[in-house]
């Protein structure tokens, strides 16, 4: 009788351990050989991959390479400098190519129709891949950034209504009151002598100050002490994600991995210290409804169990969409902003230019939601800056199943890239002029929006903060242009480095001057 027990027990590690074997040899080695070998027939080509790393040692050898010096002047010509591994393998093997990101092989996509049907078209059958989502499974684990398929369907209409209509116009307040602390702490700062100022560091504790106002309200300040350990988090998952191509590497108990887990605990317990103080107030009848904030609404929808079939809005998702909101809508907004006064401290006609027509419509008042689409010079030069320097510089897409995009096969399994930084600045596409600072090509009538100018994506998974982002971004350059002039500093060193998204290496120095109220007006 043992004997039998103990020979099903082997029988069945066996059966287990054969699975874990097959299973990682198909991932590591026979599925991508399977894809790499669909992809040569239909003449997509691309470096020869190294066992295991792929092309990422040559990546990162060629960014390093690119990125060791800050540039020379402020001009805006960055691909080769942020991308160069781009522009070495397109010139080589042509628009469409293959290189390996560890085991997983990477068609990089630059075809404005293919682009344009992969987004729209295929927006199910194409999602984040499991490295992206293992990267950030610690961070904002399954909320909508990283969600997939009818997960994604269902979280995507849930929060929908929040950036839609007079929710997200009841929104400019938040922005209004946090940009007019921030002005008044730059003022304090010029009386006390202070001239210069690193304005990257300000637009990203202003950014952090809104979402977190939005996202809870009247637990604020709680919200910015869990925003403070997310940016902790974001950082060392960003890190640790390096190592994701090696078998196993997550749960090697690295130094990395334990103080992830650590901060990813502290950040849900603060968390489910906020919902459950409002849990609290509706259940003791001291409140009916869990806030109108966008956590109330969370809270809200799950309480009316809107779940739909096997989808349901548990607390561990709540809390995971207050994260990804956090990071997904407060440092691409930042960046939007320091990049911005970059442009105009840098380009002076432009900055009298919008500053003109913010007093000429909003006439000393502070923006309000009306102001804002007369506002289209500013609207402009935000774009002009978002094709410039788009915070997202790629956007990654893994097929799910088998489909056909223009004369491609993508068979399941590939992995496609797309470098919006490199379409936004291709000749081909915006002209001879691409790499200039010209916010008038987003005056001409006939610029059709999506096609190759895709800062927020496009399609049914573009950004659903879009609206908000663009909303905040005015009424905050509105408000800081009519209370200071600026021009860059001397001390600044033009230097961009793609770390997720486009950053200033050594910030942004601005020297600031308070407008006297003649000038305002
Ligand atoms: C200038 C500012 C912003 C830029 C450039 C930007 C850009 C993008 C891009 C390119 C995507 C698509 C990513 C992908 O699918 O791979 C995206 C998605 C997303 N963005 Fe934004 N974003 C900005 C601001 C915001 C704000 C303010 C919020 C929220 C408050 C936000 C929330 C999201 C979310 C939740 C997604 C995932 C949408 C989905 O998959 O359905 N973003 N964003």
């Amino acid at each position: 009788m043992v004997t039998m027990v103990l020979k099903s027990v082997l029988l069945v590690f066996m059966c287990v351990f054969l699975k874990i074997a097959y299973d990682t040899i198909s991932c590591y080695f026979i599925t991508p050989r399977r894809i790499k070998k669909i992809m040569e027939k239909q003449g997509v080509r691309g470096p020869k991959p190294r066992p295991l790393t792929g092309n990422i040692l040559e990546v990162i050898s060629f960014v390093s390479c690119s990125t060791s010096k800050h540039m020379d002047s402020i001009h805006h010509d960055i691909v080769a400098r942020l991308l160069p591994h781009y522009v070495a393998w397109s010139k080589q093997y042509g628009k469409r190519f293959i290189y390996w990101n560890g085991i997983e092989p990477r068609m990089c996509l630059t075809e404005i129709e293919l682009i344009k049907e992969l987004l729209t078209k295929y927006s199910i059958k194409a999602g984040k891949s499991w490295l992206q989502q293992q990267g950030s499974k610690n961070f904002i684990g399954g909320g909508l950034l990283m969600a997939n398929g009818e997960n994604w369907y269902h979280q995507r209409h849930i929060v929908a209504p929040a950036f839609m209509g007079d929710r997200l116009k009841s929104y400019s307040g938040h922005m209004v009151e946090c940009t007019k602390k921030m002005l008044q702490s730059l003022e304090n700062a010029v009386e006390s002598g202070q001239t210069e100022f690193e304005i990257g560091e300000y637009m990203a504790r202003l950014t952090a100050d809104i979402i977190s106002r939005t996202e809870f309200d009247c637990s604020y300040e709680k919200g910015k002490q869990i925003f403070h350990l997310l940016t902790v988090l974001q950082r060392l998952c960003a890190q640790a994600s390096r190592h994701l191509c090696f078998p196993g590497s997550r749960f090697f108990p690295s130094k990395y991995n334990r103080e992830i887990k650590s901060l990813k605990m502290e950040v849900e317990r603060l968390l489910m210290e906020i919902i459950q103080s409002r849990r609290d107030c509706v259940e003791i009848g001291r409140s009916t409804s869990y806030g109108n904030d966008l956590l109330g609404m969370l809270l809200n929808e799950m309480q009316n169990k809107r779940g739909n079939g096997s989808f349901s809005l548990n607390l561990q998702l709540i809390m995971d969409e207050c994260k990804t909101f956090f990071f997904a809508g407060h440092e691409t907004t930042a960046l939007l902003l320091t990049w911005t006064i970059m442009l105009l401290s840098s380009n002076l006609s432009w900055q009298e230019k919008v500053r003109a027509e913010v007093n000429h419509i909003c006439n000393g008042e502070t923006p309000s939601v009306d102001h804002l689409p007369k506002l289209t010079l500013l609207n402009m030069v935000i774009n002009e800056s978002l094709r410039l320097y788009p915070p997202a510089t790629v956007l990654p897409r893994i097929a799910f199943e088998d489909f056909k995009l223009g004369d491609l096969h993508i068979p399941k399994g590939l992995s496609i890239w797309i470098p919006v930084l490199a379409i936004h600045h291709s000749e081909e596409l915006w002209g001879k002029d691409a790499n200039e600072f010209n916010p008038e090509r987003f005056s001409s009538k006939s610029f059709s929006p999506g096609r190759h100018f895709i800062p927020f994506a496009a399609g049914p998974r573009n950004c659903i903060g879009q609206t908000f982002a663009m909303m905040e971004a005015k009424i905050i350059l509105a408000m800081l242009i009519s209370r200071f002039s600026f021009t860059i500093s001397d001390s600044y060193r033009h230097a961009p480095v793609i770390v997720l998204t486009i950053k200033p290496k050594h910030g942004v120095q601005v020297c600031l001057k308070p407008l006297n109220p003649m000038e305002k007006k």
